[in-house]
């Protein structure tokens, strides 16, 4: 890329014309920080208003690059407060002081009151509801809008009060059904799961967040078993179907699922009617290749009664509308998730928006005294606070549960989620200093050549050999349960090998928070692979050899494979009876069977090794051991959610790679804010 901030004798952007202007756009694009996109819908909209100002068109350009960063809109009061801060700037792996032309210098000048007044006398800009309804920008209050955008947070807002708002059968023996499903434990505390359980029964809509291991998977089994009982013996079940933005997360809820169904001390008929199979949502909704529309919509909507989503934090604006305008107006709706984690890569952070009350409870006297009947226990210890029915609508049918079964007492990993969660660096270093917790520990590196990184990838810790996994588990699986070569290509012991090699994988995964610089995925990715043959587990140095991991990057209709699958490169027979051996690369089904497919490494155009994956791109997964490493500067990105996803990956071992101390306790210290209004339309929230 040409270093075109470089040069210390720019002149002072100005944005008196439009040529000025698209002279520094261009200069921003070049660096990377905004996309050619966003220019490219700038310059469609001079085109269309010759005479828009130079102001107009930088908003545009700056809700445009906002929507990169997963924010539906642009809040032009913060942006101006702090333009370079708003706007996630300076771009990953660069510092501040490399980047001449900030925003900051371009809009110290601007002021909120010219700016908003310039963008309400615009023909591009509508006024929120008032319109009109077809150009292209809309202003909002202070929140600046692409109308696309606007028209999904609309409507998700307006489909969601018409939900809250609809009448469902509620049945008479609630308190009864309540009691058989969540027998009274001898723990003196509040029961959340029977409460989330008898809030969703009584409307069309219900939201159940909470960290990992809290219950929400069991609480939601319940809560079919309780809804389906009366349909059962009406003989009218219901359809209920469940689903998961990622296959991987699918893959998942379809396991723990099964084994909550077992386990449930209910009528046979009744289990028999809960489904434990899990769907993702685009192949629920029915995508349709190279479009953004789905078989099913309004017109056509999904023949169902209830539908549960699961790691719901992971779904965007966009595709709640959409899967919202699919749900039959009577369907209930179930929303599970963990709202502390990042959102979606796409824009919009629905579920932490939709959230937002969590902590606090907010329930109206009425609901209070409605859960105090039902329940059988009264809330008064349970922390929560009074609120508003109207001011609070959404918040009476959301609850957090707050007791995690599987980070309990004594262990590091919650010790240490809780403390980054709730912000108190001090207390997260303490615990990562604590000999106490023997499944957390820190790894510091002493510059780039630390060998102690390699160590760690291979062994799984920087000591030596220890029950950490590190990517050696994964080779010693491929290498120990391999087939003889003489097995037929259709003898099941190929695919169960594979699906043994599969989960080997993901005993360790190493995480990080960027892709570029030193620490970033890319360079992890060879750092990974250079170890690996250093230690002789990876042979030769072709693009394709046995054991390559790597993860799809674009959807592949054809193939099926989604971006995010990931698959591992394995020598099998060429062709059935053939003992000649060919590469190809295993992935998982997701059909809870641990079925494996099999494709030949020539047909995949998108992919890359993925020894290390960035944090966004692990959620909906969980790894044994999961290293976690930081950059050694301070970057937008890095933010107490995503540290706080990082280690929840963690299922027993969480080691944090730490190239300079600092940036952990920073990280903690900071938050996303993901602009957005939903709830906030009018003041009036939900
Ligand atoms: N009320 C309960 N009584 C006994 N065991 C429970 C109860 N609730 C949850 N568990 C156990 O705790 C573990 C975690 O529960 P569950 O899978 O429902 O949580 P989750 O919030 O869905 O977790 P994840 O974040 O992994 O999706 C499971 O082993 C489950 O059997």
């Amino acid at each position: 890329m040409t270093d075109l901030f470089a040069s210390v004798d720019l002149p002072a952007p100005s944005l008196n014309t439009t040529d000025e202007l698209f002279v520094v756009l261009q200069r921003w694009v070049e660096r990377g920080w905004l996309r050619p996109l966003d220019v490219a819908l700038v310059r469609f909209l001079a085109e269309h208003a010759a005479s828009a100002q130079p102001l107009v068109l930088l908003a545009a350009a700056l809700t445009s690059h906002q929507l990169g960063h997963g924010h539906v809109c642009l809040d032009l009061a913060q942006t101006l407060a702090e333009p370079d801060f708003a706007l996630s700037l300076p771009p990953e792996g660069e510092d501040s002081h490399t980047v001449e032309i900030l925003p900051s210098s371009v809009m110290a000048e601007v002021q909120l009151g010219p700016w908003l007044d310039a963008l309400n006398a615009s023909s591009l800009v509508a006024q929120g509801e008032h319109g009109p309804h077809d150009r292209p920008l809309v202003l909002s209050g202070e929140r600046l809008y692409l109308r696309r955008y606007w028209t999904y947070e609309r409507a998700v807002q307006s489909s969601l009060h018409k939900r809250l708002a609809l009448p469902v059968e509620v049945p008479d023996d609630l308190p009864t059904r309540l009691a058989a499903l969540f027998p009274p434990t001898a723990e003196p505390r509040i029961d959340w799961q029977k409460l989330a359980c008898a809030l969703a029964t009584r409307a069309a809509l219900s939201i159940i967040t909470g960290g990992p291991g809290t219950g929400k998977t069991t609480t939601v089994v319940r809560l079919l078993a309780l809804l389906q009982g009366p349909r059962v013996a009406a003989e009218r079940p219901l359809r209920i179907r469940l689903a998961a933005p990622t296959g991987k997360a699918a893959a998942r809820l379809t396991e723990s699922i099964g084994a909550q169904v077992q386990s449930l001390d209910v009528d046979p008929a009744i289990k028999a009617r809960i489904p434990t199979e899990v769907t993702t949502v685009h192949r629920l909704l029915g995508s349709r290749p190279g479009t953004r529309h789905f078989r099913h919509h309004r017109g056509n909507p999904l023949p169902l009664d209830v539908l549960v989503v699961d790691e719901a934090s992971m779904i965007d604006l966009e595709m709640m509308a959409n899967l919202l305008e699919a749900l039959p107006p009577k369907a209930r709706l179930v929303l599970l998730g963990d709202k502390d984690q990042l959102a979606s890569v796409e824009a919009g952070a629905v579920l932490g928006d939709l959230c937002r009350d969590a902590e606090a409870g907010f329930y109206s006297p009425a609901t209070w005294a409605w859960l105090e009947t039902v329940n059988g226990e009264r809330l008064d210890a349970s922390g929560l606070r009074e609120g508003d029915e109207q001011r609070h609508v959404l918040a009476q049918q959301v609850v957090m549960l707050r007791h995690s079964r599987r980070f309990a007492e004594g262990s590091g990993i919650g010790e240490l989620a809780r403390a980054v969660n709730e912000q108190r660096p001090a207390d997260a270093r303490r615990a990562l200093a604590h000999t106490q917790f023997a499944d957390i520990t820190s790894c510091r590196l002493l510059g780039e050549q630390d060998t102690a990184l390699d160590r760690l990838l291979v062994n799984g810790s920087a000591q030596g050999r220890s029950q950490a996994a590190g990517y050696r588990s994964y080779f010693d699986t491929l290498q120990r349960q391999r087939p003889p070569a003489t097995t037929a290509l259709a003898d099941p012991a190929w695919q169960h090998w594979a699906a043994a090699v599969l989960s080997a994988f993901d005993r360790f995964r190493i995480l990080c928070a960027v892709r570029k610089g030193p620490w970033g995925v890319e360079a992890i990715n060879q750092r990974a692979t250079r170890a690996l043959q250093a230690a002789g587990l990876i042979e030769g140095d072709h693009p394709w050899y046995e054991g390559r991991p790597v993860l799809i990057t674009r959807n592949d209709y054809g193939l099926g494979l989604m971006n995010g699958d990931i698959g591992i490169t394995l020598r099998l027979p060429e062709a059935e009876h053939s003992e000649r051996l060919t590469l190809r690369v295993a992935f998982p089904r997701n059909d809870g069977q641990g079925g494996v497919r099999l494709v030949l490494p020539s047909r995949l155009n998108d992919v890359e090794t993925v020894y290390a994956m960035t944090v966004h791109k692990s959620q909906g997964s969980e790894f044994e051991h999961t290293a976690l490493i930081l950059p050694d500067v301070l970057n937008p990105v890095l933010t107490k959610e995503l540290v706080y996803t990082g280690i929840t990956r963690a299922r027993t071992w969480f080691t944090l790679v730490e190239p300079r101390v600092g940036v952990f306790e920073e990280a903690v210290k900071r938050r996303v804010r993901r602009l957005s209004g939903l709830m906030l339309e009018g003041g009036q929230g939900l």
